[in-house]
């Protein structure tokens, strides 16, 4: 059929170059602008902006370089470009990892392969979800800092070993109980993963956003810092406004709503695939036998 059209293409502009297409050359394309598009939001999203910017101002200066036939320096150019490959590998690791993450988090590789089976168990429940929001709330409003990170897809296993070890159902009382203040798992994170607290008092990275507003310390930055290189939501109590703010994806939205946290909480509780299909096919039976 692609064939045929070509033919018929080719008999009304005789003159036209018409290279055969094929349906995996449009695959193909289709492909690689998805790819260019990703990089490009990648690049848009992270300090791979500013690289690319440095990168246009040296390629604009070795071209006047070599337009000028300045030897030396066109000399340096060549002789720096695999060091400086590698510079810029060390400088976006945080953000070059956080993409191959991301890759491995879209929803359609884990419904191909279902690897994470085991997580889908680990999905904390409506429970968890209020005594998170009743904590934060209840903190805000007498100022008692805390910095919670709810686990998503990616583990945090190398955050959870800078703390202490915990194994304990989310309440909103153990919660309180944990940030109060001069107790001694107060200070730094605890790491929430299903419905349990699996450590306290962890140290988070800190966030090199410059953009950041300069009245809000560590805690904060902490907190999106955690949202940077990871999936987790991550929720800042301030000691010094009782706000409440929320981190995920490299943003921090502060002093959020009971409301806006709970929707939050809610859109990241992993849906149960599992547990959808049985109820389809449950509704499926039942009909059919109903139609019987
Ligand atoms: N890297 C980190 N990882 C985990 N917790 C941290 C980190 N840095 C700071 N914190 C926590 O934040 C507290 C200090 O908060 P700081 O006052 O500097 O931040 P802030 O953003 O101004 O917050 P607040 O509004 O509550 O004062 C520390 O006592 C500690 O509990």
């Amino acid at each position: 059929m692609n064939n045929r059209f070509f033919e018929a293409l080719r008999g009304y502009f005789p003159d036209w170059y018409l290279p055969d297409v094929y349906w995996t050359d449009i695959v193909e394309i289709v492909i690689v602008a998805f790819l260019i598009y990703q990089l490009m939001v990648w690049i848009k999203n992270t300090k791979a902006w500013m690289l690319l910017k440095g990168i246009l101002v040296l390629a604009v200066f070795i071209l006047v370089a070599a337009i000028l036939r300045m030897n030396t320096i066109l000399w340096i150019a060549r002789n720096s470009v695999s060091i400086l490959a590698i510079a810029a590998i060390v400088v976006f690791q945080p953000e070059l990892r956080r993409a191959l993450e991301k890759l491995g988090e879209k929803r359609f590789l884990t419904a191909i392969v279902p690897l994470d089976k085991g997580k889908e168990n680990e999905r904390f429940s409506s429970r968890t979800i209020d005594s998170i929001v009743d904590a934060c709330f209840a903190m805000g409003k007498v100022k008692t800092g805390a910095l919670i990170v709810v686990e998503q897809a990616i583990r945090l296993t190398e955050y959870e070993s800078t703390g202490i070890y915990l194994d304990c159902i989310v309440s909103s009382q153990v919660l309180i109980n944990i940030f109060e203040h001069n107790t001694p798992l107060h200070d730094g994170a605890i790491i929430v993963r299903g419905n349990r607290i699996v450590s306290a008092t962890c140290y988070l990275p800190l966030s090199d956003n410059m953009e950041i507003s300069k009245e809000l310390g560590t805690r904060h930055r902490a907190a999106l810092g955690m949202s940077e290189v990871s999936d987790a939501l991550v929720i800042a109590v301030s000691e010094e406004t009782g706000y409440v703010s929320v981190a995920q994806g490299g943003q921090l939205v502060r002093n959020v709503t009971p409301e806006y946290l709970k929707e939050s909480l809610i859109r990241i509780q992993t849906k149960n695939t599992e547990k959808k299909i049985a109820r389809l096919w449950k509704g499926r039976r039942k009909h059919e036998r109903e139609t019987d």
